[in-house]
Parts: structure tokens; C-alpha cells; sequence
């Protein structure tokens, strides 16, 4: 056998063997799935010294490797973050059951019961970038979700990725949750093996890299959720305050600059352009932050690198925000429509007919007035942690958290009802009566 073969025939086991565990852990009880969470919590929490010293091995390594610092940022675990993606978890588990909610219950006719109800889908291929807090939100929200979950992360944070999901599998054998639910892969060649594994995995959510999601979904039979770049927009408007304004582009450019929430384009209106550059370029650039202006920008900004048309199409995910002056509202939205990645996308205004327009001809996953783009997030929506933000337009769109991680079973109860019976031109009526309460 060749060394493709063997690998592909591991990967198949494991492929295998997580399929058998999600089949037992979609049958779970809320009470149960839940106990699994706070052994794997307890877990974590035993394993960090050795959790913090893998992450720091990977960090010296980005940093040996040149890795910028925004993406350093991204790829640190300390001791601090670690507790808090713990208390994650136990975020997930206090949250309602996604299996088994009844979403329709109907009598399609006396004693022909008809009921939709929310079930797991079964095994999901996560491939994330090198971010190490992914594996724990994504891990128990399959666990939650009674998936099992096969994760593959960045390369630069194998060290990270391979402690966590060590601690996350010996809390999961102290409970009725096999441990082969939750596996990890440390390979691009193992992700281009499990591309061809249909037969056992239900869904592939790639994070990534535009170019890297379509590729993705072009070389596989199984669904894809994608979750690409975030090119997101904040806009102010010409009814824009002032103060909003700055705080909102500050926090929206550098509280997480390498998040894909992040802005990359500040696009501002003509008519305010001279009076509010020079405040926001002065805060920005005590921050950090490179600016590249259009030309009516450098004019207010002399100092200030031009901007070129490749800027407009540019994910910095670092310290640089590029910046326009446009004519109008449509302007801006026509932009953002264009060169948008859907993510993610902010209006400033204090006019309510101007933000609704916005909020409802901008084509994004989020749309935001008077607020930072780093608010989307599943721990800020409520949702305990999330998946990603799938950037595709069909649902589950924007954050994902465990609503996105289910599907749903019609299931229909009668006594031997047939369908001749309600066929031909003295058949049976139905009586479709609402049962829900
Ligand atoms: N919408 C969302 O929720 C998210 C979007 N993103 C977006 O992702 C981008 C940043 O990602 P970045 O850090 O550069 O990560 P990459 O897109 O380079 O990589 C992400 C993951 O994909 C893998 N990968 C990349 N290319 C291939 C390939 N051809 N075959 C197999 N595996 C591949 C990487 O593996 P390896 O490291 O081993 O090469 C890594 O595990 C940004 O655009 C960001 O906005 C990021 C996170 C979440
Ligand atoms: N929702 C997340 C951002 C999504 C995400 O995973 O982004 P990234 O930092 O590119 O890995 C957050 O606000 O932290």
C-alpha cells in the first residue's frame, strides 16, 4: 500500500469511529450532554499548565517564523483566555437543548399526527484558522448539539490544538460521551482525504480565506458551510455624530484587528469629511493604525498614504484601515455591495430613514447602526459561543451557534391511514389542525 493509501484508510477509521460516537451522543439527554461539558470544563481546567506551555511553544514559533502580531494576538492562549473559554463551556451547557424541539405539530387527520422535530446532523469537519479558543467553543457546541466533530486547525497552533483536544477527550471518557466524538486533524493532506469521506461526515465548515472556502466547496460531495474573509464597512454618514463616529471606528478597527469582524474601509460622506477626518485620523493613529486615503482623503490628510483600487478588495486583518469620501448614501451601499464580503457592515447616523435604508439595501450577514462591527459574535448575541460567521447567503447565515448545528426529522404517527383513502373524487379531507400550543 502507498502512504496515500494508508493515510487514507486511518482517516477513514477515524471518520468511522467518531460517526459511531455522534450517533450515541445525538441520543443523549440535555442532562447528560451537559455533565460531559462541565467534565470536559474540569478537564481543561487540570490541563493547563500543560495547555499554556504548548501555546507558548506555538507562539515562539509564529514569532521565529514572522508571523505578524494582530495574528500572534489571535493565536495566544493564556492563562486568562483559557479560563474564559472555560466558563464558555459552561455557558453552552446552560443553554436550551437544540435537539428535540418539537417545531410543528399538526393532525393531518383524525389519529394522523404529523410533527417536525430539531435532530443532530451528525458529523461536522470544522477547518479553522490558527486561533486555539475555536477548538473549545466548537467542540462543545457539537457536544450541545449531539454532533460529533472532527476539527482541523491552523498549522501554527498544532501544539495548542493537539493539548486541548487531549484535556477535552480525557474529560469526555469520565462520561457516557465516547471520546471519539470530538478528533483532530493536524494536516492540510488529512482535510483532502476527509473531503471524499460523504459517507461519514454530514458537513464541512471551512474558516478561512476566501479562495480557501471555495476550493473547499469545489472539491467535495459533502455540504459545506462557509465561513470566508470579513472586508467589512463602517459608513458615516452625513447625520453622523461626531463622537459615535471615532469610538465606533476605533473599536471596530483595532479592539481585535485580526478578527474577521474587523473593519478595513471607513467610508465617509462628503459634507462631513473635513471636520471629522482629522478627529478620527488622530485617534486611529495614536492606536496604531497605517491609513490609506482616496484622493479627496490625502487632500484633508496630506500625511496619509493614497490608497490604490486594490485597497477596496483588501482583508488587512492588522493595524490598516483605507478610507473614502463618498457622495452619498447610495454611494456607499453600491460599495459596499461591491466589494463587501457580506460579512459584516456599520452605519453611523443619527437620522432613522437614513439607517433603515441602510439596514435594508446593504446585502450582509450583519447589518448594524450606531454600533462596532466586532459585535458579531455568538457570545455577544446571546448564543454562548459560535461556530464561526458563515458568510453565506442561504441559513444558517452570520454567527452560528447551536441552532446552526441541527437539521430537523418529519415525523408522522398514524393506525394504518393510507393515502388511497384521501385520493379520487370521494377521498377523505384533511383536517391540517394546528396541535402546537
Ligand atoms: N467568517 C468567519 O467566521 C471566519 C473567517 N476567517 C477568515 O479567514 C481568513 C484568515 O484565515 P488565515 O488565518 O489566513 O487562515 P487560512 O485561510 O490560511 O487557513 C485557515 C485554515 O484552512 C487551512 N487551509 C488553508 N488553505 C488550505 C488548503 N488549500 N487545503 C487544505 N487546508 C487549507 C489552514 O491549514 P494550515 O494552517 O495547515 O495551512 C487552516 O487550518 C481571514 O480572511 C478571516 O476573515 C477566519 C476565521 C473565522
Ligand atoms: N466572532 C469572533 C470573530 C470570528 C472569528 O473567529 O474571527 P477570526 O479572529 O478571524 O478567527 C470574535 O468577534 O471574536
Amino acid at each position: 500500500m502507498t502512504n496515500l493509501q494508508v493515510r487514507a484508510e486511518a482517516l477513514t477509521e477515524i471518520a468511522h469511529k467518531t460517526r459511531q460516537a455522534a450517533l450515541k451522543l445525538g441520543n443523549l439527554t440535555t442532562e447528560t450532554k451537559n455533565q460531559a461539558l462541565k467534565a470536559v470544563a474540569e478537564a481543561l481546567t487540570a490541563a493547563t499548565p500543560e495547555i499554556v506551555a504548548a501555546n507558548i511553544a506555538d507562539c515562539q514559533a509564529a514569532e521565529t517564523a514572522g508571523v505578524a502580531k494582530p495574528l500572534r494576538d489571535r493565536l495566544k492562549l493564556d492563562e486568562t483566555k483559557l479560563q474564559g473559554a472555560i466558563a464558555g463551556i459552561l455557558d453552552v451547557a446552560k443553554l436550551d437543548d437544540p435537539v428535540g424541539a418539537v417545531q410543528m405539530h399538526r393532525e393531518l387527520d383524525a389519529g394522523l399526527i404529523l410533527k417536525r422535530i430539531t435532530c443532530p446532523l451528525g458529523v461536522l469537519g470544522v477547518v479553522f484558522e490558527s486561533r486555539p479558543d475555536a477548538v473549545m467553543q466548537i467542540a462543545s457546541l457539537a457536544i450541545k448539539s449531539g454532533n460529533g466533530v472532527i476539527l482541523k486547525g491552523g498549522k501554527e497552533a498544532i501544539h495548542s490544538c493537539t493539548a486541548l483536544v487531549k484535556a477535552i477527550r480525557q474529560g469526555l471518557a469520565t462520561t457516557e460521551v465516547d471520546p471519539e466524538a470530538v478528533q483532530l486533524l493536524t494536516t492540510r493532506g488529512e482535510i483532502l482525504e476527509l473531503l471524499n469521506l460523504d459517507k461519514y461526515v454530514d458537513l464541512i465548515i471551512p474558516r478561512g480565506s476566501n479562495s480557501f472556502v471555495r476550493f473547499i466547496q469545489e472539491n467535495t460531495k459533502i455540504p459545506v458551510l462557509g465561513h470566508a474573509d470579513g472586508i467589512c464597512h463602517l459608513y458615516a454618514d452625513k447625520e453622523a455624530d461626531l463622537a459615535k463616529t471615532v469610538a465606533i471606528a476605533l473599536d471596530s478597527k483595532t479592539q481585535y484587528p485580526a478578527a474577521c469582524n474587523a473593519i478595513e474601509t471607513l467610508l465617509i460622506h462628503r459634507d462631513i469629511a473635513a471636520q471629522f477626518l482629522p478627529a478620527i485620523a488622530a485617534t486611529l493613529q495614536q492606536a496604531g493604525v497605517e491609513l490609506r486615503g482616496d484622493a479627496p482623503t490625502c487632500q484633508i490628510l496630506p500625511e496619509i498614504h493614497p490608497a490604490t483600487p486594490s485597497d477596496w478588495e483588501t482583508e488587512y486583518t492588522d493595524l490598516i484601515l483605507s478610507i473614502k469620501v463618498v457622495e452619498s448614501l447610495e454611494e456607499a451601499i453600491s460599495h459596499i455591495n461591491q466589494y463587501g464580503s457580506r460579512h459584516t457592515e456599520a452605519i453611523v447616523t443619527e437620522n432613522p430613514d437614513t439607517a433603515n435604508l441602510f439596514l435594508a439595501e446593504v446585502d450582509a450577514a450583519g447589518v448594524y447602526h450606531n454600533c462596532s462591527t466586532r459585535f458579531a459574535d455568538g457570545f455577544r448575541y446571546g448564543f454562548g459561543a459560535e461556530v464561526g460567521i458563515s458568510t453565506q447567503k442561504m441559513p444558517p447565515r452570520g454567527s452560528v451557534g447551536l441552532e446552526g448545528l441541527v437539521t430537523y426529522k418529519y415525523q408522522v404517527v398514524g393506525n394504518g391511514h393510507i393515502v388511497a383513502d384521501y385520493s379520487g373524487s370521494n377521498g377523505k379531507s384533511f383536517t391540517h389542525r394546528d396541535l402546537s400550543t
